[in-house]
Parts: structure tokens; sequence; C-alpha cells
């Protein structure tokens, strides 16, 4: 094995029901999002194990042509190797070589790069009977042909373009139907209304569409399910208000009930105050859905976080398995979800197996077995005063993949013990009072890097770092692996894999080698045994992963790959962080794979140091800089950090950008480049204020670097 190149196969994409139900014997594959229709992220593979992974080396190396955040894992089919990146892209490759086969671009308006909350990513691709199916960023799904990459049909899933749909996630193919959600819960005034979408996978015709929440009170409802979720949002909601529960991340299809099931997203707005009197649980956002594929019908729902108001997106991957509960093997599915608590469902019935707290959790005490419900603490209650609330918005888990291994019986979390501090911009005494992503609430992060007094003029007052330290014996602000009894809901083992500073860590990998394996925003692979937590080896990428690793062979040998690059959620909350590896290198976008006997791994570039240019002369006025850090901050610091991120550093601009400064951001004229219009939004005095504000930053920078070099 090794010798000769393995041919490529008669037919591309060759996964159908009866492949799919037998992935474990044909582990070489890799067939799924999370390999297998459990969405276990487990492989069966074994010839790279506890004994062998030392000799774990690189293989080989793509390069996916972009600079963004990387979330997918790769799908392998007989050898070829099938993904998607940046805004839909997709990809196939010879799995063996990393060979380009074929390259789909969806060609996106420019609008749509504005629409994401979190980056312009995208989470996979399905592959499906000869087709690869992926949702691009404005929300079109396209069905490929996957031997050439040619697109076959492709639909607009968005119901509504004046509302700000996005697609990130990937799509799930579920007996008859392709499934795709969408994403849009935290935008603008008043979030998107969420739903999913069943299309006919040959025609790409629509069959059915599942509203997650109702529409505006007086409205018609769409089909029966909306009755329940209707009566548990009040009656005086202004249709500005269209209730978030968008489907963005996990969906899991299980051929042995025949349900899909999808987790919904926040509700929207975060402050419910403005949802009038009467407003209750607000169903079905924070829930997990499940959804008969073959007509569109609910069969259950469980609601995760009723009245949620902490971005507590119940989206997280759902892994189905058979779990010993009180002597019985049950069949369930499973979610580590935002909130903190890992719920075990019964798949049939929806019923609640348990529910713990798999992270350190402060918003609520615990799930009451009886009613399903959390018991909310008076924590959690951010109205009157700013809170310090665990978990974050960014959840004690997100969209990084856990793994479930079936052999050690455990789930492998990549875990987020990070909290929040929660204010209500409009009564809290700052200069800001809304911001697109947040509404008028607003989540930080008290890391090392936080300061109260610097946040102070924009938010008002916010507590101290000490006193936030104080709260809590250990450490403020870590990310974890933790190996998770489901069945007992206890830790088995567990590393911190980043400290002090949220580190962007990545999905995990277990396989039957006894091994589970992450990667981390520090560049590193990490390699642990799946039975101890022994760390048996790392290798120094460079690269920033938060995507998980996948596995497969090729001709006999045994491969792990995975996509890298900085991005997603963590460009939203500022610069690159120092631990990141794309604060030393280029966030040049790869796929990595490895083997066995591999060689030294190349890292990228080093990341090139911009000097500040000099700046333009300007005679605005100090209320015209307040003003633009205020706007600026409202629409723009979503995606621009003042620092190096995934997008430029608008204290850097070259003499010809701020020439060009006021066509970019009403115009569009860099709109290829993803920098859309915003003249919808933004008044051309907005953008004189917002340029003010930047050249100031810019005269800053400049004047602090002419210091240091004088020095
Ligand atoms: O409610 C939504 O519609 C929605 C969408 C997305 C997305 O599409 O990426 C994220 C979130 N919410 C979110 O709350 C969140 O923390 C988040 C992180 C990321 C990411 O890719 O890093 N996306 C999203
Ligand atoms: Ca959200």
């Amino acid at each position: 094995a090794g010798g000769v190149p393995a041919p490529l196969p008669q037919q591309a994409g060759n996964v159908g029901e009866d492949r799919l139900k037998q992935a474990d014997s044909e582990p070489q594959n890799w067939f799924t999002g999370g390999r297998d229709s459990r969405q276990t992220y487990h492989s069966p593979l074994a010839a790279i194990n506890d004994k062998t992974v030392g000799r774990l080396g690189f293989a080989w190396s793509y390069d996916l042509g972009t600079h963004r955040g990387q979330e997918a894992t790769p799908i392998v089919v007989d050898g070829v190797m099938y993904t998607s990146g940046y805004k839909g892209l997709v990809y196939a490759l010879n799995a063996e070589t990393g060979v380009e086969l074929w390259r789909f671009d969806p060609d996106v308006p420019d609008i749509a790069y504005r629409e994401p909350c979190c980056d312009t990513v995208n989470r996979g691709v399905a592959v499906w009977k000869g087709k690869v199916y992926v949702a691009s960023v404005d929300g079109r799904i396209h069905a490929l042909d996957a031997a050439t990459g040619k697109e076959i049909w492709s639909a607009d899933t968005i119901t509504d373009h004046r509302q700000p749909y996005s697609s990130t996630g990937a799509p799930v193919i579920a007996h008859d139907v392709v499934v795709i959600g969408n994403g849009g819960a935290d935008m603008e005034k008043g979030g998107v209304r969420g739903y999913v979408s069943g299309y006919d996978l040959d025609s790409g015709k629509l069959k059915w569409r599942f509203f997650t929440v109702p529409p505006a009170p007086g409205a018609r409802l769409e089909h029966p399910e909306l009755v329940v979720a209707a009566r548990s949002w009040g009656p005086h909601r202004a249709a500005v208000y269209a209730g978030g529960a968008t489907a963005w991340d996990g969906m899991t299809y299980d051929p042995e009930t025949n349900l899909v099931y999808i987790g919904t997203g926040n509700a929207a707005p975060y402050d419910l105050r403005k949802l009038g009197k009467g407003n209750g649980d607000d169903l079905f956002a924070c829930s997990i859905l499940a959804i008969d594929p073959d007509t569109g019908r609910m069969a259950w729902y469980y609601q995760t976080t009723p009245g949620d108001h902490w971005d507590f997106d119940a989206v997280q991957k759902l892994v189905v398995a058979d779990l010993p509960v009180a002597g019985k093997p049950r069949h369930v599915v499973m979610q580590a979800s935002k909130n903190g608590f890992f719920y075990v469902l019964d798949a049939r019935s929806g019923k609640l197996v348990s529910a713990d707290p798999y992270t350190y959790v402060n918003w609520a005490k615990a799930v009451d077995m009886k009613t399903g419900r959390p018991e909310i603490t008076t924590q959690a209650d951010y109205y009157k005063h700013p809170k310090n609330i665990y978990p974050s918005w960014s959840g004690g888990h997100t969209w990084p993949p856990m793994s479930f291994n079936p052999q050690t019986g455990l789930v492998y979390i990549p875990v987020i013990d990070v909290p929040n501090i929660w204010v209500d911009m409009e009564h809290n005494g700052g200069r800001v009072k809304y911001v697109n992503g947040f509404f008028s609430i607003e989540g930080f992060f008290p890391d090392e890097n936080y300061s109260a007094a610097d946040l102070k003029s924009l938010y008002g007052t916010l507590p101290e770092l000490k006193q936030l330290q104080s709260e809590r014996s250990g450490k403020l602000v870590r990310e974890l692996i933790r190996a998770w009894d489901p069945v007992s809901q206890k830790v088995v083992w567990e590393h911190e894999t980043s400290s002090g500073v949220r580190g962007y860590d990545g999905g995990v990998l277990s396989t039957n080698g006894n091994l589970v394996i992450q990667g981390r925003g520090s560049g590193q692979l990490f390699v642990y045994a799946a039975d101890t937590g022994r760390v048996l080896k790392t290798i120094d990428t460079g690269s920033h992963i938060m995507a998980a690793p996948m596995t497969y062979a090729v001709n006999g040998v045994q491969y792990v790959a995975v996509q890298t690059g900085y991005g997603g959620a963590a460009i939203t909350v500022g610069p690159i962080p120092a631990s990141s590896a794309a604060s030393r290198f280029d966030n040049e976008n790869r796929i990595l794979a490895f083997k066995l006997d591999g060689g030294e791994t190349p890292k990228p570039a080093p990341r090139p140091q911009e000097p500040f240019p000099a700046p333009p002369p300007s005679k605005a006025s100090l209320a015209s800089i307040r003003r633009g850090e205020v706007k600026f901050t409202e629409q723009c610091s979503r995606c621009h950090a003042l620092g190096p991120s995934v997008t430029p550093d608008l204290r850097k601009l070259s003499p010809q950008m701020h020439q060009a400064f006021e066509d970019i951001v009403l115009h569009g004229v860099a709109g290829p480049l993803g920098m859309e219009r915003f003249d919808d939004l933004l008044k051309p005095a907005d953008v004189k204020a917002i340029h003010a504000y930047l050249i100031d930053q810019q005269k800053q920078g400049y004047q602090a670097q002419l210091a240091a070099a004088r020095k």
C-alpha cells in the first residue's frame, strides 16, 4: 500500500442510504460532516493509534486561496475530498495528494457579505448520490455535479431579502430532501424570522418549509405547530421584532426514527421588554426540534432556554447515540448547548433524559427534571445592572464539533469556560445605544484585555476586572477540552487549551486508535489518549485551527486532515488575540493532511508588520470624531477591529483608500473585495464622522510609531 496512486472513482460522490448505514464497514470514508448519520465525529480507523501516533507528520497541504474563518469538516468519499470555505466556495481534491479536481464559486452578490453576524464562514457540504450540496452566504442552496463541480440546480432559500438573512451552516440530507436553515437572529433592529426548508434532491423544488417562530401578531399562521408557538409570544410584538430562532448549525437526520433534529437560535431581540406585556417562552427559539422530513411536520420539541435574552442559541451539533440509561439502552440525541447544559433527550419522544452543566454556569441553578425548565438565578438579570454571566454569548460550547466515541462511551467537548458582562446600553449612561449584531444590549468578554475604564465613555459604568476575579475562585477565563460521560454527566478527564483570553480553539475528532485530536488557536494540533487524556503528540502548524479534524484512508494509508484559518465570531470581539497563530503567521486558509512517517509541517509566511502610513490632514472637530466613534461602533465594529484582523485595520489606510473612503462606504466600489455599500444605513455626514474618527486613530498610531522610532 502507498506506492501506486489510487485511481479516482468511476462514480463521484457515490453515497446513498445503504453505504451510509454501513459507514462503519467502510472506515476509509468520511461520508457526512460528522462521518456517519449520527454525527459522531468518530472514526473506526486505527492505523494511527496511541502506539504509532508519535510518527504522525505532514502529508500534504492545499491552499484554499482565502484568509478568513474556516469552520468546515471535509467529507471524503472513495479517495475524493469535498469541502467548503469562505462564502460557500466548494473544493474537490484528490484526498491522497491534495491536488485540486475542481473548485466552485457561488458568485454571491456583494451585498450578501454584509449580512452574517460572525464572518463570512461556511460549515460544510453534504454529498449524496453524485451531487454536492452547499448553501452560499447569500442564502442560495446549490446542487453540484460531484464529478465536475458544475451547478445542476440552485434555489433561493430566503423568503424576504429586506431582512438580514445569511447562510453559514451545512445542509443535511434527510430521506428524500436536502434541509437547510439560515442565520440572522442577532442582526439589525429585530433579527430575522427563522425557518428551515426541505428541497427535492434532484429538482431543487421546495417540498416544505417549517417556520421556527410565529409571524407578526395577527398574521396568518403558515402551519399548525405555530399555534402553540404564537401563544408563547406577547400579543403586542411589533413586526420589526422578527423573533429569531434561526437554524444556523446543528442538524442531524436519524434514519432509525426518520426524524431530522434541528437546533434553533436565540430569540430576537435580546431585550424582551421591547416585546411588550404578556411575552412568554418565545417558542421555538433556543429549542431542539424533531421534524419528519417527508412531511415537514414537527414530531416534538424541547426548549433549552425559555424567554432567552442571552443569545443562548441551541444550535450546537446534535449527536445521536444509544446510551445505557438506568440499565437499558436508550436511543437518544445529545447536545452540549450554548447555555452550559448537556442535554440528553429521547430521540423518539423528545423526553428529557438528563441535563447537567458541563461547564461553570451561573445564569441557572439546574434544570428541573419534571418541567424540563431551567431554574434561573438573579445573576441572570442584567436589565437593571450589568451582570457577569457564565457562559457567555459565545456559549459554553458553540459550533466547533464535539465527538462521541462509542468505544469509551465518552463525549469530547471543546468547552469555553468564559463569561460575559451583559449591559443594557440604552440605560447604562454610555454614548452607544445600539450595535448591529447585538440590538440595544452588549456582551463584553472580561478577559485580560478588558478595561472598564476604556469602555466607560461608550457603554457607561461596568464592573472592574478585579471585582469579577473576586467573584469566582479559579480562573476567570479559559478554554478546555473535556472528556464527558453523557450517562453519569461527569468529567472523566480534561485539559486547559487556552487561558486568560479566549483561544478560539477547535472542534474534536476521536478514533478507534484510542485517540482524541483537536487543534488550537495557537496553531498546535494536540493528540490525546481517548481513555486517559494523556498527551501523545503535538504538531505545530503555524495556522489557527477552529474546525474539527477528520480522518480517512486511501490506498491503505490513513490520513488526518483539518481546515485552518482564524475568523468567525472572534472578529466581532476585537483584534486577533496574541495567542493566535494568526497573529504571528499569515492567516492562510489551508487544508493540512497528516500521515504516519510524514514530514515537517510547513508554516505560512510571517504576518507582515504593516506600519502606520502618515495620516491625511483633517480639520474635523472633536465632536465629529466622537460621533464617528459611536457610528463606527454601531455599524463597522462587527467586522473591523482597530488592530490586526481578517479585514483591513482601518487605522492604516493608504492615501488612495482615504481618497475613496466615501465611495467605498456609501457606493460599494470595494464590494467585490467584500466591503459592501452602507448607504441605506449611513448618511454622508455619518461617513464623514467615521472617517474623521479613523484618521484620528491613525494619527495616534502614527505618532506612537514615530516616538518609538526615536527611542
Ligand atoms: O442567531 C443567529 O442567527 C446566529 C448565526 C451565526 C452564524 O450564522 O454564524 C452565529 C450566531 N448566531 C451566534 O450567536 C454565534 O455566537 C456565532 C458564532 C459563529 C461563528 O461562526 O463563529 N457564528 C455565530
Ligand atoms: Ca445567535
